[in-house]
């Protein structure tokens, strides 16, 4: 085998909260991730030189050291003491600098692939562990599914899928930097989200309960800096989503909806001010 060819999909975030800033300078939070099937393909060629190769087609990502999968391969690496090289190719769907950890999900893959590909053995608890050194993110993209993460992120605590539903994704026209927000992040005076109210919620398949539990510490910095982000939350709303919040530390919103028809009506209202608009599925397991 000289090719692995892995899926990368993004994740949102159903609860969202910040319990205390670490002397690390990261923030100890609770959140509830779940993957939707929006992603990116990472293809991984075997090199038999000692070199890491990047390219990319679609969105425009850093091809070097900046990226996030050649940071994965990078580890790897150096952590075992790999001569081989790879050649990855990431093909991107997923918008960048969105809150939907695109570039996390990109190095999970390239931790993934590479396993297979350099024959390493390891098993998805030893890639998490190691995902957390590149993002905090990381570790539950190795995973997918539906988790509760705790620590900085990278504790993750398997939960069941939430019942299936529709998401619809809507992304205004900016980037932005995660650290940035958390920075901003003013803890004192916070509304915080019930997170072990979405566990639950989930657990039990509550739809409702679940749209009702929605909740994101993090918009309370991004949509005061990007009023844009507050916009399309309000128009999706009106249009008639079921629910509605802010995935991780944005800009990107997404909309719940348990019928399809209503989606195909918020979907065609949104796309007349917001040019990147995605209907997918919740993937849950
Ligand atoms: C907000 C979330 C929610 O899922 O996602 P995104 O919006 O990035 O998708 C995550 O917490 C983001 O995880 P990730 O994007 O991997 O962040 P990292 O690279 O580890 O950290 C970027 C910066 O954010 C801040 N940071 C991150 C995580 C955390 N628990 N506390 C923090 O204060 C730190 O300043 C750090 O330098
Ligand atoms: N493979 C990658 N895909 C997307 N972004 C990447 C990648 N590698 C590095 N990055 C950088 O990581 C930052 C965060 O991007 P991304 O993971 O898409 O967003 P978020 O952290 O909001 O979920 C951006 O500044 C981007 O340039």
């Amino acid at each position: 085998m000289n090719k692995v060819s892995i899926k990368a999909p993004a994740k949102i975030n159903l609860s969202l909260d910040a319990l205390r800033k670490r002397e690390d300078g990261f923030h100890e939070v609770a959140m509830v991730m779940t993957t939707v099937d929006l992603a990116d393909r990472i293809e991984l060629t075997l090199l038999e030189a000692d070199e890491i190769k990047i390219e990319s087609s679609g969105g425009f990502v850093p091809l070097d050291d900046r990226n996030l999968a050649f940071q994965a391969a990078l580890l790897l690496k150096k952590t075992f003491n790999i001569k081989k090289g790879v050649n990855i190719h990431i093909s991107k769907h997923i918008p960048v600098a969105a809150g939907l950890a695109g570039g996390s999900s990109d190095a999970a893959a390239t931790l993934k692939g590479l396993n297979e590909l350099w024959k390493l053995g390891l098993s998805l608890d030893e890639l998490a562990e190691l995902g957390a050194k590149i993002g905090s993110d990381v570790s539950f993209c190795v995973y997918g599914g539906t988790a509760l993460a705790t620590g900085r992120g990278e504790k993750i605590h398997h939960i069941s899928s939430p019942p299936p539903c529709w998401v619809l994704l809507a992304k205004p026209p900016i980037g932005v930097s995660t650290g940035e927000v958390y920075r901003n992040l003013k803890l004192h005076g916070l509304e915080h989200p019930d997170v072990e109210g979405m566990v639950k919620a989930i657990e039990e398949k509550d739809y409702d309960q679940i749209c009702n539990l929605l909740g994101n510490v993090l918009e309370s910095v991004t949509l005061k800096m990007y009023p844009e982000v507050k916009h399309i939350k309000e128009q999706m709303m009106r249009l008639g989503a079921d629910a509605v919040l802010m995935s991780g530390s944005g800009p990107t919103v997404f909309g719940l909806f348990q019928h399809e028809s209503r989606l195909q009506r918020v979907y065609n209202g949104l796309r007349g001010f917001c040019h990147e608009v995605y209907a997918v599925r919740l993937l849950g397991e």
